[in-house]
């Protein structure tokens, strides 16, 4: 139903070429465990996209393609009719000719946070995990990376990535809509140079296996860009939430950094930093006219927006850098 031959000859252009296979049986293999109800009525609707070059095309900076003075007034007003049809649009944001898609994040600053923070990702293999639209892999296009492979399992976001990448073809950016656990447990020597987990760990039982699976899909020498929620307090603390966390009733744990950093040596990575610390604003995670269920304001005491409505610390989310030793460490 979805073509995924080009992601696939772009894998197949690569040194991940060995594993080709197995990436194709991931797909195959989720698709048959999971297909969203609505996915043949949204691939029929991005047939309807405008069919135009976009006049300039934005990546360093913001995600931009094409201007408004591309459509007339009734284009435009379709464009967005079209767009709105797959709500909710969390990550962003996008200009696309001139709808200004106003997300429920400002992904960008995420991005703003961590982009110098980073290796430069110029000619490199990059993995995002739970990548959501794919933003940030749009994001990272402007460094000139090899390859930038997305991966999430939401049908949803696929096709928001499908929106984009109508337009951007041209950039070696690609999307498998899978979880983590359907990739290769290991890619030995040929791995990804980089590796992006930004807000997954918590959603994940065992954090240590997600990891520790990470490292096994890094080249030796390749790096780790890990963002999740954290709590202040010491090394040996942790937050399991009993129940809901900020209404998400799919939270595991929730570190301090100096966790985090005990996690990430614990599994012999080096060079571990905490590239950034920031708590998540109101303006930052918000209901707009594109995403318009609840959000980060009704997650908060009403009293004190310092404690989520169970009482919990409000969200806190912390940006580590590490990097996967040369040597095989055995793990
Ligand atoms: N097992 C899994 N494997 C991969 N992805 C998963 C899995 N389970 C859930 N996801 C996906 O992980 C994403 C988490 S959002 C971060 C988006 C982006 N990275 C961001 O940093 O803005 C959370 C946030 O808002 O922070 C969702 O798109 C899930 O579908």
């Amino acid at each position: 139903m979805i073509n995924f031959s080009n992601t696939y000859k772009a894998i197949s252009d690569t040194r991940l070429h060995p594993w080709l296979d197995q990436f194709k049986h991931a797909v195959n293999q989720r698709m048959a465990d999971y297909t969203h109800g609505n996915l043949s009525d949204w691939i029929k609707l991005l047939k309807e996209l405008p069919d135009i070059t976009p006049d300039h095309i934005e990546l360093a900076s913001k995600v931009e393609i094409g201007s408004a003075a591309q459509l007339s007034e009734d284009e435009q007003k379709q464009l967005k009719q079209l767009l709105m049809k797959f709500h909710p649009w969390r990550k962003g944001p996008f200009h696309l000719f001139g709808q200004h898609i106003d997300t429920e994040w400002r992904s960008d600053w995420k991005w703003d946070r961590l982009k110098d923070q980073i290796s430069s990702l110029e000619d490199r293999i990059v993995l995002d995990v739970g990548c959501g639209n794919g933003y940030h892999c749009w994001r990272m296009a402007a460094q000139n990376p090899k390859l930038v492979i997305g991966i999430d399992p939401s049908q949803l976001f696929l096709m928001q990535f499908a929106v984009m990448q109508t337009y951007l073809s041209d950039y070696p950016v690609h999307y498998l809509p899978v979880g983590l656990e359907y990739l290769p447990e290991n890619l030995s020597d040929q791995g990804f140079d980089t590796i992006f987990s930004m807000g997954v760990l918590y959603h994940r039982r065992s954090p240590i296996d997600h990891i520790l699976h990470m490292k096994n899909l890094l080249r030796p020498g390749g790096e780790l860009v890990l963002e999740t929620l954290v709590i202040d307090g010491e090394a040996d603390q942790c937050l399991i939430p009993k129940d809901r966390y900020a209404q998400m009733n799919n939270v595991w744990f929730i570190p301090t950094t100096g966790m985090l950093k005990n996690w990430l040596a614990k599994l012999d990575f080096q060079d571990i930093k905490i590239a950034n610390v920031a708590k998540t604003g109101l303006n930052e995670q918000r209901a707009t006219e594109w995403m318009t269920f609840q959000s980060l304001e009704d997650y908060l005491d009403p009293q004190n927006k310092d404690l989520t409505i169970e009482g919990y610390p409000a969200p806190k989310r912390a940006v580590m850098v590490a990097t996967k030793p040369n040597k095989k460490a055995g793990k």
